[in-house]
Order: structure tokens, then C-alpha cells, then sequence
């Protein structure tokens, strides 16, 4: 940011930053993202350099804005009425924001696993198939096959349902249904996988398990996730981001954030004095 920029910033959108030890690639550059919902303005002046594989957490209080500004790396806030985003956000070198962009394609490089699984109400094998059939990823069935054998067990899942490929997705646990929600946006080869509160729906064991496969799908896939623990995010993200009223206060290395935080307000999250 140019020192003209930096003055012209109110002293309370800036963002506190601790860089890694060893800088690592930016996937995703956000550059003053602010978000509306009609007159609201629900996000302000946000920018974040997101890194390619690793994880990133995104924390705060309830209505701080963490959703909403997850929602900006795959359009998904397209789909709201009265949204506007402004700012700007490059994955790469594409610009997201470009309203030429195919969003069907972005949304498939930027794969997203919400709160809740949702899986189609079809079979297990059509639940993973579906996505590599409409984007032509693979069209006869036993390309099909090794995809859907791939992606579930990326999910660390085919061990359990290898068996059971034609019953219903809806039929399976909770834990089992969020993993392969991810299987699913594993199969169409994304890039990014956002992930909206994963666990929140989830018994311990299968939180547990999904934080295991979040910790091995690093390796391969850049990945944010939204999570109301503090917990959580110290388990599984390599940086941590922390939002306040619309605000991205810091952002940093998590062991970072969470043992030495540099702002006030970052302290008083993560001792649990507001919530
Ligand atoms: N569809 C919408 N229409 C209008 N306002 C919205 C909409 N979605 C979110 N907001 C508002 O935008 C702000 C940020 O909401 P957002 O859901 O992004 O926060 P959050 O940090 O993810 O919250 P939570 O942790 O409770 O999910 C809040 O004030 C919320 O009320």
C-alpha cells in the first residue's frame, strides 16, 4: 500500500499484520474488499493476501462479517440480493470481481463446504459424479468411477462406503455426509475449498476426522475456513485472520495470533472477554 494509501486509511480499518518466517505464495490478493447489503455496509476496507496450500482461519464474533467476506472468493454473494462488493480480488492472475468471469467455472475452482452437509438426494456415487458429468471432466463411466474412488478417498471416506456406492448420500452419519460433501468438491479438481463453519453440525469424532482430512488436503489445496472455535483454528490453520465489526483487525501466523496478538481487540477475543 502506497504511504498515500496508508494515510488515507482510518486509523481503525487498519489491519495489524505479522508476516510467516517464510513467506509463502499468494493464491488469493483481496485489496480494499468492502461488501453492502443494500445501505449496510457489512464489511470495510479489507485486504488479505491469502496463501496457496495452507489453511487459513477466519475468527470473530457472530456478525463480524466472516461469511460474507468468504463468500467473495467464489461470487457466492452474487446470489444475494442487494449485495454489492467493491474492491478489488485477484486469484492469480483473474480478476474475481470480473463480470465476464464464468462463475459456474469459478465455483468449481473455488469449491465450498457449508455449515451443514448437504448432499444431493441421490446416490453416493452420483453425489461425487455429478459435478466431473457437467463440467465434461469425464464422461464414460469408468473415468467416472476412478473419480469418484479418488475423490472419496481424498475424503479419507471410500473405506466406508466402497460398499454402498448406489445407496442414498442423505443416508449416511453427519461426519460421513460432511466428508463427502468435500469429496464432492474434490472431484471437479479445485484449486481453493472454502469451508463455512465445517464442523459446527458435528459430534467430537467427527469433527475430528474432518479436521484430520483438512490438515492432509493442505498439501494439495489452498483452503479457508470460517470457525466460530478458536480451537479449531489453532488445530488446523497455518494463518489466522481476525474480523471485528466489518473489520479485519490482524491477520498472521496462528501460533502467532493466538500466544502474542499485537492489538488490543484480538486480546480480548481470544481470552474470551467479548464473543
Ligand atoms: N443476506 C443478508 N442480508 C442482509 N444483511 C446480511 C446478510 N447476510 C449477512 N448480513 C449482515 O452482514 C453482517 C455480517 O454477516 P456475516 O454472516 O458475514 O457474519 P459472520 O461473521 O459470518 O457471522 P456468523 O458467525 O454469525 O455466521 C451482519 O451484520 C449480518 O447481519
Amino acid at each position: 500500500m502506497s504511504a498515500a494509501v496508508a494515510e488515507a486509511v482510518p486509523e481503525s480499518f487498519r489491519t495489524v499484520r505479522t508476516p510467516d518466517e517464510q513467506p509463502r505464495p499468494v493464491k488469493i490478493e483481496a485489496k480494499d474488499v468492502s461488501v453492502y447489503y443494500g445501505d449496510k455496509q457489512a464489511l470495510f476496507d479489507v485486504s488479505i493476501d491469502v496463501p496457496e496450500r495452507a489453511v487459513t482461519a477466519f475468527i470473530g464474533p457472530s456478525g463480524c462479517g466472516k461469511s460474507t467476506f468468504l463468500r467473495c472468493f467464489n461470487r457466492m454473494n452474487d446470489t444475494i440480493p442487494g449485495c454489492y462488493v467493491d474492491g478489488n480480488l485477484m486469484m492469480d492472475s483473474e480478476d474475481l470481481n470480473d463480470h465476464s468471469l464464468d462463475v459456474v467455472l469459478l465455483r468449481a475452482k473455488v469449491g465450498m463446504v457449508f455449515q451443514k452437509p448437504n448432499p444431493f438426494p441421490k446416490s453416493i456415487w452420483e453425489n461425487i459424479a455429478y459435478g466431473p458429468k457437467i463440467h465434461g471432466i469425464a464422461k464414460s463411466k469408468s473415468d467416472l468411477d476412478d473419480i469418484v474412488e479418488s475423490s472419496l478417498q481424498k475424503a479419507g471416506l471410500w473405506n466406508e462406503v466402497k460398499d454402498r456406492l448406489q445407496e442414498p448420500g442423505t443416508g449416511l452419519s453427519g461426519g460421513q455426509q460432511q466428508r463427502l460433501c468435500i469429496a464432492r468438491a474434490v472431484a471437479v479438481s479445485p484449486e481453493v475449498i472454502l469451508m463455512d463453519e465445517p464442523c459446527s453440525a458435528l459430534d467430537p469424532i467427527a469433527t475430528a476426522k474432518v479436521e484430520e482430512l483438512i490438515d492432509e488436503l493442505r498439501e494439495n489445496y489452498t483452503i479457508v475456513i470460517v470457525t466460530h472455535s478458536m480451537q479449531q483454528a489453532a488445530r488446523v490453520s497455518q494463518r489466522t485472520a481476525f474480523f471485528h465489526l466489518g473489520i479485519l483487525v490482524e491477520e498472521g501466523p496462528t501460533n502467532v495470533l493466538f500466544t502474542s496478538p499485537k492489538e488490543q481487540r484480538t486480546q480480548d477475543y481470544i481470552t474470551g472477554r467479548f464473543g
